[in-house]
């Protein structure tokens, strides 16, 4: 991508002798949101510490906007990094956190006012001002701390995990918040989260990691739509693997592979049509749908049902596989 604004070349980081991060390219354009998603150890934390330039790099090269920046010292990088404790220093207000950067490059007093403000303005915590850390919740850290990441005019802003800490639904608000921000300011942003609702909602891009490398980069509904591997298929969203019975069962299936299919792919019907008979063993409900599990073949598959018109645990259904709907890996599609 010829107008990347950040671009990771084969890079290889890790602890010691040993690399954590294989491998791993990635060109993100200006203004766009890529997150790194990934169970835990996949290496989404140490990528970002090579960019930040916490982790050196073994191998590989990191170019900020043109510039080769592998070797430079975080400081001289220019990248804002917000992270999940927010890090804020607890004995100074919020200003004064805010102000911190500036106070180091020693900018003039009136510069350092004008920016804290239009910065407290831009993350909709003016009235928080003269607070220390302790007197705010958790949001509003999360507000201060990405208000002193802009205030420098870093363009591109590295984000750790930082909705972990926030309950369910300042978290929500948070992720609008987050949008809100990078439209107004129009920064870059890598975020690091192990929750796919995020990086589903946020993000241009994502980058799938796994043992260090990325498996997937892609728009969310293509990583769901058109899961390159098994392990894409497991990791977003939900899926049932069919079982090499089940699936000859439902499908026709011939050939040799690993077949998955989405919940909300799996039909129930209480009378005749076609797919296998099954019995339902199970039912959860989950507000706004519900999982209704079922033996097949021995094997048990799963669906999701919206509304409250569900089968009777311990009844005996007709199940099949929508249209289309089924992924197969490392065999013949169907
Ligand atoms: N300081 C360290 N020293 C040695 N090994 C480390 C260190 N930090 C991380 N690792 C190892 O590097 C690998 C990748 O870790 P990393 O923290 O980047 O993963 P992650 O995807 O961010 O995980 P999590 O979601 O749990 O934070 C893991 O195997 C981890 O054990």
């Amino acid at each position: 991508m010829s107008n990347a604004v950040l671009s990771i070349q084969k890079l290889e980081a890790g602890y010691g002798s040993k690399a954590v991060v294989r491998d791993f390219s990635l060109d993100v354009a200006a203004g766009e949101f890529v997150s790194l998603l990934g169970p835990s150890g996949s290496g989404k934390s140490s990528v970002l510490r090579a960019i930040a330039g916490f982790l050196p790099a073994m191998g590989g090269r990191i170019l900020l906007e043109g510039r080769d920046i592998t070797g430079e010292t975080p400081e001289r990088r220019n990248v804002g990094i917000v992270f999940q404790n927010y890090a804020l220093f607890p004995t100074m207000t919020a200003f004064e956190n805010i102000a911190f950067a500036l106070r180091v490059a020693k900018r003039p007093q009136a510069e350092v006012e004008k920016r804290v403000r239009d910065m407290a303005t831009l993350s909709g915590i003016d009235e928080q001002l003269t607070r220390n850390p302790a007197e705010m919740s958790g949001g509003q850290q999360q507000r201060v701390a990405i208000a002193r990441a802009l205030v420098t005019g870093s363009r591109v802003l590295l984000f750790d995990e930082p909705l972990s800490n926030l309950d369910a639904k300042v978290r929500v608000t948070m992720r609008r918040e987050i949008k809100r921000m990078q439209r107004e300011v129009g920064f870059t942003a890598i975020f690091v989260t192990h929750d796919q609702e995020d990086a589903l909602t946020m993000s241009d891009r994502i980058v799938v990691l796994n043992g260090g490398r990325a498996e997937q980069i892609g728009h969310g509904r293509t990583l769901y739509r058109q899961p390159a591997t098994p392990f894409i298929c497991q990791f977003i969203g939900a899926s049932n693997e069919l079982s090499p019975p089940v699936a000859r069962r439902l499908l026709g299936a011939k050939g040799e592979g690993r077949s998955f299919v989405r919940l909300e792919d799996v039909l129930i019907a209480e009378n005749g049509g076609g797919g296998a008979r099954a019995t339902v063993s199970h039912i959860e409900f989950l507000g706004s749908h519900s999982r209704v599990y079922m033996i097949v073949e021995g094997d048990t598959i799963s669906a999701m049902l919206l509304g409250d018109d569900l089968p009777d645990v311990g009844s005996e259904v007709w199940v099949s596989i929508r249209p289309g709907a089924v992924h197969v890996f490392g065999g013949t599609c169907l």
